[in-house]
């Protein structure tokens, strides 16, 4: 049977020695402000509702959402296709949002837009609630042009090189979430 590595197979020491940081702290916290000051002009009169998909998104998300210039509601989803590997697959949903989305303007943020499955399942999950709109705003944005068609983000923080990326949130084997910088593995 295959071994499924886990963080004790791939130490976040030895991650760390063989990456790049690509952006640190004060370059991706003025990053999520200056998206939060767009997003905030573009929902102006507007009480949108804000869903963080998890657990990724958890980081990103707390930190805008504290430069957002409106009154929001706010919920969460579980979605994930990596499940603490390098290698996305299907995607399982393990929470959905618990409010009622009909009518309301969604606003789905995320820690990366990369091959887009993610987000284009969800966007459609949210569609299918009878939303009054949908738009993705992301902290990176993997511009490889391999994403599937037609997906891109409608706010983004920050690109970051086509390769395997974590830090603020994003995990390298459910490890360095909590890193306050974004690193890329060499
Ligand atoms: O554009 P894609 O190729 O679909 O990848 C992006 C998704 O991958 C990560 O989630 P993951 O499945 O690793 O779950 P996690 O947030 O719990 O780490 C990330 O948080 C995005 O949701
Ligand atoms: N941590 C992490 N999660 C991802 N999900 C999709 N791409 C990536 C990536 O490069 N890093």
């Amino acid at each position: 049977m295959s071994h499924k590595p886990t963080a004790k197979d791939k130490p976040l020491a030895d991650a760390l020695k063989n990456s790049d940081l690509v952006h640190d702290r004060a370059t991706v916290e003025s990053a999520i402000v200056r998206m939060a000051g767009e997003i905030s002009r573009d929902y102006q009169g507007r009480r949108p509702t804000v869903l963080t998909i998890m657990n990724g998104g958890l980081w990103f998300a707390a930190r805008l959402s504290l430069e957002l210039e409106f009154d929001a509601e706010f919920d969460y989803l579980h979605a994930t296709r990596y499940r603490g590997n390098t290698q996305g697959s299907g995607l399982v949903w393990l929470r959905e949002p618990s409010i009622d989305l009909r009518d309301k303007d969604v606003l789905l943020l995320d820690d990366i837009l990369d091959e887009g499955p993610t987000l284009l399942e969800v966007r459609h999950w949210c569609q299918s609630r009878d939303v009054r709109s949908v738009k993705l705003a992301v902290m990176c944005w993997k511009r490889h042009g391999r994403a599937v068609e037609g997906l891109e983000p409608d706010y983004y923080g920050l690109e970051v090189p086509d390769r395997y990326v974590f830090g603020y949130g994003m995990d390298y084997y459910e490890q360095g979430r909590n890193l306050p910088a974004v690193y890329a593995l060499r």
